[in-house]
């Protein structure tokens, strides 16, 4: 207990005004309806952190001057990377006016010949996307559209629709481009893959090469996204190792994420051999736009009604609240709902079509608080996403005696994106969440600020002014999917 008490952030211990809000900082697949939920093929005491009156007045640009940002960027333009105009087009239809920091570096080693691997981090946020779908389209011959040429996996299939959705508007400039799915229930069984871009599952993909409805043969670029999620052997692993068994000895392989802990790490060296590595310090790991706090709540039960007294500051922007199991999605979905609250949830006993719907109203804005589970803690990227509530704190397994401090990151990740700024708020409730949130703010060096139940003037405070400060940032570039 003393641990997380020791890291709430004292008035004392806040960021000057004049600091900028979004410098970096120190910096979960099918299981049944009661276990935690992983993304699987078919998931005070102080002032705020961020001051409103300085957020309006740092300009993305600022931010990428900054050298110490994640999304700075040494370079004036994308332009001089060399990657073709009709790429660069595609990146000024989208408002991209300069690279990140992880963009500028390893887009010249990924797209050099001949191909090298990659290892790369970067926190959640900074454009790891844009930096592996450049390399893709830098590396498909356009004059064979149904010819499979780059094979690109993720670990959810809303992830890879994502993904397959940001290669479209990037590429839209090239000719030809033809870029599918390859998620449960979207590839024809008459056709099978006819693509030179395939975005996917791992294990919607190995059926489809597997009954050969899937030609690997000419693969150049074999990317995975959050890779130590899909390279982690109690989960995905296999199923990659597999895949790539099946494609040519000299594809390139890239991995990315915005974690990779020490084990998964030996991994994924042996998965992608002598390959450039991109690595983060520890302490440099969470994104210092996000305002971590946390919500002293009585206990268990009440638990319901802190959240539900949170809704008006969750709909100021969009919310996204993760909790541990399916069922506990639909309980609380049906019980804000009965109380009058508009919610969604998201969740893996739902069927694809009707979680791509979903997921759709949160992105344009429909629905504006989805409850969901580790499905989507990862590469979701909702730019209006303001808070995320941690109601269940993640733990790493049945046994539930570790923090789960990847998904801790990833969770908070879906707020903050790209210089935003944003609240997570963190529930604990007994001695067991106390101190697993506890392990968490040790294991990044972050000061938590504590919010009480008892007391919402100061609480609405606190939140209020970052979800207003994060709304008016002027110059955010819309994205491919129209946040
Ligand atoms: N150079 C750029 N200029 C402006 N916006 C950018 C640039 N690169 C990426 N973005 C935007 O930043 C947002 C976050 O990018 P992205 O989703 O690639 O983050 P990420 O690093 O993959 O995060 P995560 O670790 O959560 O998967 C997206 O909305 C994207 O459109």
């Amino acid at each position: 207990m003393a641990d997380l008490a020791s890291r709430i952030t004292k008035p004392s211990d806040a960021p000057a005004a004049d600091a900028a809000p979004a410098a970096p900082a120190a910096t979960a697949t099918a299981a049944d309806s009661t276990a935690a939920e992983k993304p699987i093929d078919d998931g005070a005491n102080s002032v705020g952190l961020v001051q409103s009156t300085y957020d309006v007045e740092v300009k993305l640009s600022d931010l990428q001057a900054d050298k110490d940002s994640p999304l700075y960027s040494g370079v004036s333009s994308f332009e001089e990377l060399g990657l073709p105009k009709e790429i660069n087009d595609g990146l000024l239809a989208m408002n991209f006016k300069k690279p990140s920091k992880i963009q500028e570096r390893a887009l010249p080693l990924m797209i050099s010949d001949p191909p090298t691997n990659m290892i790369a981090q970067s926190q959640s946020g900074t454009g790891k996307t844009a930096a592996f779908v450049l390399t893709v389209l830098s590396r498909v011959d356009f004059s064979k559209p149904q010819q499979p040429q780059a094979l690109l996996l993720a670990p959810s299939r809303e992830l890879a629709r994502q993904i397959q959705g940001v290669i479209q508007t990037i590429g839209q400039f090239c000719q030809n481009l033809v870029v599918e799915a390859a998620i449960p229930g979207s590839i024809s069984r008459e056709t099978g893959v006819r693509a030179s871009i395939v975005v996917g599952t791992p294990g919607t993909v190995m059926d489809l090469i597997k009954r050969r409805q899937f030609d690997v043969s000419q693969l150049k670029v074999l990317v995975i996204d959050e890779a130590d999620n899909m390279l982690d052997q109690q989960g995905m692993g296999d199923q990659c190792v597999r895949v790539k068994g099946l494609l040519p000895k000299t594809v390139q392989i890239l991995l990315f994420s915005a974690t990779f802990p020490d084990k998964v790490m030996n991994f994924a060296r042996k998965y992608a051999g002598n390959a450039n590595e991109i690595k983060l310090r520890h302490q440099e790991l969470t994104v210092k736009g996000i305002s971590q706090m946390y919500m002293d709540c009585p206990d268990e039960t009440k638990k319901y009604d802190v959240l539900c007294s949170l809704y008006g500051l969750m709909t100021i922007g969009s919310s996204v609240i993760f909790v541990r199991t399916r069922d506990s999605a639909t309980e609380i979905q049906r019980r804000m709902e009965a109380d009058g609250h508009k919610v969604s949830a998201l969740h893996g006993a739902h069927e694809g079509q009707n979680r791509d719907a979903l997921l759709d109203d949160f992105r344009s804005g429909r629905s504006k608080v989805l409850i969901t589970t580790n499905v989507l803690a990862r590469g979701i990227d909702v730019s209006s996403v303001s808070m995320v509530i941690n109601y269940d704190i993640p733990m790493k397994g049945f046994g539930d005696k570790e923090p789960d401090f990847e998904t801790y990151l990833h969770r908070i990740g879906r707020t903050g994106r790209f210089g935003r700024v944003g609240v997570s708020i963190s529930f604990v409730y007994d001695h067991k969440s106390f101190e697993a949130l506890s392990k968490i703010a040790d294991h990044y060096q972050i000061d938590l600020v504590q919010l009480s139940p008892d007391d919402w003037d100061a609480t609405e405070k606190k939140v209020q002014e970052v979800i207003k400060s994060s709304r008016a940032r002027p110059d955010y570039a819309p994205n491919a999917l129209g946040n």
